[in-house]
């Protein structure tokens, strides 16, 4: 395991011990979910005043740790634990099916609990996670995502092209478009402009997929607030239900991301989706912050 300690001003001047004083370290973990990487602070510990702020500096990839954005796992009195997640500008979003499954590694393997299923309390719900566990570490995670809401199709327009895609909401806003050859989508170009589309004030997630040969599905992400991210949880729950919404796919699938692979069922019964994938720690680090 690989152990890292960076030290970021945030505020103050070399020069001023009275700033000197009032640094504080906190302990991180860098882990990801098929390549969407964040910044994982257990807050019972390291309390964060301002995570908006600290998930911009932090995330940034020269000056910073570098990652996807910054999840805070915290203690609630609905559920085992709380996540809490805020992409790389700083927005806070109100589900991350990555982080979600990474929190279950994170608190199996530090010994914050022995239970194979855990609840988690975000801004979407109550998530439940169960814990595979292979020689006593954290294998993959299935995570209930709950009942995705909101799927409408929706036409959208960029660099002079017209896009017919499938709202669907996760906790969080996607708009799923299925193109025949997703190698033609410039998604740095399209991407923010779909994010920031006048039709979705609070900014979207826009997924591009294409159904491969064998049924899965290869599709590719622009996060709202982080930009193109190797995965996206959400995203691939959000692809799976429109692909099966449209006819291009069944109730199982496995969608293939830049980072990895999610696979998907949504349930005919009770109308969850249940997305099973790995997670990953990467390393752990110190980081010092400025209270002044
Ligand atoms: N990468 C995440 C989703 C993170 C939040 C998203 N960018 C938003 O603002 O809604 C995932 O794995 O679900």
């Amino acid at each position: 395991m690989s152990y890292l300690c960076i030290v970021i001003k945030t505020k103050g001047n070399i020069n001023s011990p009275t700033e000197y004083k009032m640094t504080r370290m906190i302990k991180f973990t860098k882990m990801h979910g098929a390549g969407n990487d964040y910044i994982y602070v257990d807050t019972t510990k390291y309390p964060i005043e301002s995570p908006e702020k600290l998930s911009v500096i932090w995330s940034a990839p020269h000056t910073g740790i570098g990652s996807d954005g910054l999840v805070l796992i915290g203690s609630s009195d609905k559920a085992d634990f709380s996540m809490r997640i805020f992409n790389a500008d700083g927005s806070e979003a109100k589900m991350c099916g990555n982080a979600s499954r990474c929190i279950g590694k994170y608190l199996y393997e530090y010994g914050l609990t022995s239970k194979p299923a855990v609840t988690l309390d975000t801004l979407s719900g109550i998530k439940v996670l169960k814990l595979h566990i292979k020689d006593g570490k954290v294998d993959t995670v299935t995570v209930d995502m709950g009942i995705p809401t909101g799927m409408q199709e929706q036409t959208v327009e960029a660099d002079g092209r017209k896009f017919t895609g499938t709202t669907v909401s996760m906790g969080n806003p996607h708009l799923v478009i299925f193109v025949d050859d997703i190698k033609e989508i410039d998604l740095e170009s399209i991407g923010p402009k779909l994010e920031n589309y006048p039709s979705f004030p609070g900014r979207i997630n826009v997924e591009f997929a294409q159904i491969l040969e064998d049924g899965k599905i290869r599709m590719r992400v622009w996060e709202r607030g982080s930009g193109v991210t190797q995965a996206c949880g959400t995203g691939a729950c959000a692809t799976a239900v429109a692909a099966a919404l449209t006819g291009r796919a069944g109730r199982s699938s496995d969608i293939i991301m830049d980072g990895g692979t999610l696979t998907i069922e949504w349930d005919e019964k009770n109308g969850h989706v249940m997305m099973t994938g790995g997670a990953v720690r990467v390393f752990d680090g110190e980081i010092e912050i400025i209270n002044a």
